[in-house]
């Protein structure tokens, strides 16, 4: 029987480490515009899955996989589907709001030189996963993991990424062949960037603002601020 690893020492990091980590976090941006078309190479995009795939998930169940996009054919396909959600998703806003809402670039399918779709497989591990009895979906938070270690790992690469999520899951699934159990979590476009909004580009173009954290913390039940 293979004796159990004990735990190795642990502690703060550094504070040059931690300011690095802290960076990493406020300045990631999601990106839709600024990509240029240098190649992502190789071992770079190994570095940002392998970072994906470190990521927590429920029961150790690892539920994600990396589809890489790079056939210009496919990102047509793509590009295509999200130009017909994106059409219909402009309609549900009212008059006022979808005059700025067509102006907003919200994809980068076609500049971005790699597209990346995460999946989560549903059905890995079976039917009983630890931590996943009395809750179906945290194979789905597990790929949300995924996806922010992988976005984090791009900021501190100098790659910037966009998450696309205006499409009808149907035509994901269809162009990409994915099977029933199979779930489209997350659309990226990836490529080197040099320039970075320093705030959301929603909140620079006056979409939405970030909120005030002390409006959102709680203490000890729902509503009681402190
Ligand atoms: C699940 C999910 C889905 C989407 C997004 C994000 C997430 C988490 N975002 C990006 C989103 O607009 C952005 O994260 C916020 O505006 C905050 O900006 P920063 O990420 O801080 O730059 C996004 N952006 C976009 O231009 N088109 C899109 O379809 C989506 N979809």
């Amino acid at each position: 029987m293979p004796q159990p690893s004990v735990p190795a020492p642990a502690g703060r990091f550094s504070d040059d480490e931690r300011e690095a980590v802290y960076r990493a976090i406020h300045t990631r941006r999601d990106v839709r515009g600024q990509f240029l078309p240098d190649p992502i190479p190789e071992e770079l995009l190994r570095r940002l899955l392998l970072a994906a795939h470190h990521a927590p998930s429920v029961g150790l169940m690892q539920p994600w996989n990396f589809i890489v996009i790079e056939d210009s054919s496919v990102k047509s396909r793509i590009r295509d589907a999200f130009d017909h959600a994106n059409e219909t998703a402009a309609n549900l806003f009212p008059a006022e709001r979808r005059a700025l809402y067509s102006k907003l670039k919200l994809q980068g399918i076609s500049e971005a030189p790699v597209n990346l779709c995460v999946t989560c497989d549903r059905s890995r591990g079976g039917d009983l996963v630890l931590g996943r009895t009395h809750n179906r979906d945290t194979d789905l938070y597990s790929t949300v993991c995924a996806v922010q270690n992988l976005w984090l790992a791009a900021r501190a690469e100098g790659i910037g990424l966009g998450w696309v999520s205006i499409f009808d899951d149907a035509d994901l699934r269809s162009i990409l062949h994915l099977p029933e159990h199979v779930v489209p979590v997350a659309y990226l476009c990836l490529g080197h960037v040099v320039e970075l909004y320093e705030e959301p580009e929603l909140q620079a173009r006056g979409w939405a603002s970030r909120l005030p954290l002390d409006d959102l913390i709680f203490r000890d039940r729902w509503g009681e601020a402190r």
